[in-house]
């Protein structure tokens, strides 16, 4: 209960606190908006209300350049953060209903607390192929990830559907365990890269997993032991923080079998049909075993658990199922009664205030939909880096209309800048990475060692638009000045990717 009841408004029945800013979630876009109110307001009691006994801590926040940045993520108990910042209050509960006429929620337990201003970082749930299927997995948050890592150990073959972020450091890390990855697309990681990329890593699949651990520019992610605990009795039915970066390092992410990789990858198909054991029993359908070659057609004598028909109409069976196939905006809980304007991809609309569409609420992180006139170098995507910047500057926002002041968009909104690791590569992508949006109206520029780098440039008019750089290329902060200048390039030409001219001196 809160401490302090600074407004006098009524809300229809009691206990009723108040607090001027109340902050729903407590993942990295919720924690970091209620420090940043915390330290422009040190004599307002912030409110952080959330579904989970953990919350996510940026630590170690380094701005690499411009807009790379670099920190660790530590899950925590909530004392923490209120013993670092005694003006933020965390209530352990989930919002249930969101009463925009009152400026009031209320919470699981019972309880209503007033606010003058709130902002909603509820996050994102898995899209799941089938929901309530119980051997259709997805992972988002500790607990759902040790489930799947309890069901691989007991496993010998899993498919995954889904060809994003987490589908990609599934397949790479998974060991001892076959797998069946069936992907919408032509190639791997439509999400992240394009099919040059996706053919540079796809030979990392195939050949013997590196032992050796490189260092990289990307967020580190870190549980406590005494936390583990704590956060596996964490969300009894309610949604815990996603996980980010190096979420499976401290996992074993091992099957039952006695190899390294051994991932099928079936291309441009989508699960038409899942089976149970007994459904397909009578189906008296049969199943392909894992292909040791494309032309292998032979039955398999394996009895599975659960069946996948894919629309290429193989069918495969297999212990369970991954669905890895994105999120959808946590907006749920806010909805009744309250008529937010929604984005294409179910996220609450955010403007460049990142406000939302009603009055005095706020939102950032998974759970909105960028809806301002963006840079056009920079996009929307559900990331561990937007959350923090969102959370940011949320809150500077919400400090600035609370005072009457004017604020100008945050600076890390200019550039599409991320930084992660996937098959042991270092991956920078920089601004319209994948020329998307572009059209036709663009060219490539390639470089390539097969086993070390893959560096590709967008070029428009002359312009550096966008680049992915794999490997130890040491070119992220050279390209993202380029592209944050505009500066013409059309007199370098191919220059602008020879290995043997030292680039940042060119452009000092
Ligand atoms: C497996 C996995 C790997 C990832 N890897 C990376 C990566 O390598 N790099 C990267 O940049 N990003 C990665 N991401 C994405 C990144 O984790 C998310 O984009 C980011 O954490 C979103 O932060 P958020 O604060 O918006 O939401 P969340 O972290 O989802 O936090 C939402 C919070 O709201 C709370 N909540 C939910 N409902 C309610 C309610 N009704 N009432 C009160 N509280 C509520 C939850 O308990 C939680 O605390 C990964 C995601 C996953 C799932
Ligand atoms: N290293 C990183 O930066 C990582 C980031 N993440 C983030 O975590 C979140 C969740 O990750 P993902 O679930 O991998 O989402 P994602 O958005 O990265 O990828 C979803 C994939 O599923 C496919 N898909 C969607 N519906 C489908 C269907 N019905 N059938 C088959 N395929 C379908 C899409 O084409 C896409 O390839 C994302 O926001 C992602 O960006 C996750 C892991 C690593």
């Amino acid at each position: 209960m809160l401490g302090k009841t600074r407004m006098a408004l009524a809300c229809p029945s009691s206990p009723i606190a108040a607090a001027k800013f109340v902050v729903v979630g407590g993942g990295i876009a919720g924690v970091t908006c209620a420090e940043q109110l915390a330290i422009h307001f040190p004599s307002e009691d912030i409110l952080l209300v959330t579904a989970s006994p953990v919350i996510k801590a940026v630590t170690n926040f380094k701005q690499v350049s411009k807009t790379l940045e670099e920190f660790d993520v530590e899950e925590q108990p909530s004392t923490i953060l209120e013993k670092r910042f005694p003006n933020i209050k965390v209530l352990e509960s989930g919002v249930r209903q969101l009463k925009t006429t009152e400026n009031c929620i209320l919470t699981e337990d019972g309880n209503q607390y007033k606010y003058e201003k709130l902002c909603l970082c509820a996050g994102a749930k898995p899209k799941l192929i089938s929901e309530g299927n119980p051997y259709v997995l997805g992972i988002r948050d500790t607990d759902s990830a040790q489930e799947f890592q309890k069901q691989l150990t007991k496993a010998k073959r899993i498919t995954i559907i889904g060809n994003g972020g987490i589908a990609l450091e599934l397949v790479y890390e998974i060991e001892g365990c076959e797998v069946i990855w069936a992907i919408k697309d032509k190639a791997i990681g439509n999400a992240f890269f394009d099919a040059g990329a996706a053919e540079f890593l796809t030979s990392e699949l195939t050949s013997k997993k590196s032992d050796v651990i490189i260092t990289c520019k990307r967020t580190r992610y870190t549980i406590e032991e005494s936390e583990k605990e704590a956060s596996a009795i964490a969300s009894a039915g309610n949604l815990g923080s996603a996980l980010g970066p190096d979420w499976h390092e401290g996992l074993n992410l091992k099957g039952t079998k006695e190899f390294s990789h051994k991932v099928h990858i079936e291309t441009m198909c989508e699960i038409k049909k899942i089976y149970h054991q007994e459904e397909f029993k009578q189906m008296k359908k049969t199943s392909l075993p894992f292909p040791r070659d494309c032309q292998d057609k032979s039955t398999d004598k394996d009895t599975w658990p659960v069946y996948v028909e894919l629309t290429n109409e193989k069918i495969y069976g297999c212990d369970f199922i991954v669905s890895a196939t994105g999120v959808i905006p946590n907006i749920k809980p806010f909805l009744d009664g309250n008529n937010f304007m929604l984005g294409e991809d179910g996220g609450l609309k955010v403007d460049d205030h990142m406000h939302t569409s009603l009055p005095n609420i706020y939102a950032a992180g998974d759970i909105c939909t960028a809806s301002w006139q963006p840079s056009p170098v920079w996009q929307q995507m559900r990331l561990w880096t937007q959350a923090r910047q969102m959370g940011n500057y949320a809150a500077k926002c919400m400090a600035a209309d609370t005072l009457g002041e004017s604020i100008d968009m945050d600076f890390s909104f200019e550039l599409f800048a991320h930084v992660t690791k996937f098959f042991n590569f270092k991956v920078v992508l920089l601004g319209k990475y994948n020329a998307q949006g572009l059209g036709l109206d663009h060219e490539l520029m390639l470089r390539c060692t097969k086993g070390q780098e893959y560096v590709k440039v967008v070029m428009q008019n002359g312009r550096m638009m966008g680049a992915i750089l794999i490997g130890e290329t040491n070119l992220e902060e050279t390209f993202e000045n380029l592209i944050l200048n505009q500066m013409n390039l059309s007199a370098y030409g191919e220059d602008l990717l020879d290995p043997s001219i030292d680039i940042e001196d060119y452009f000092d």
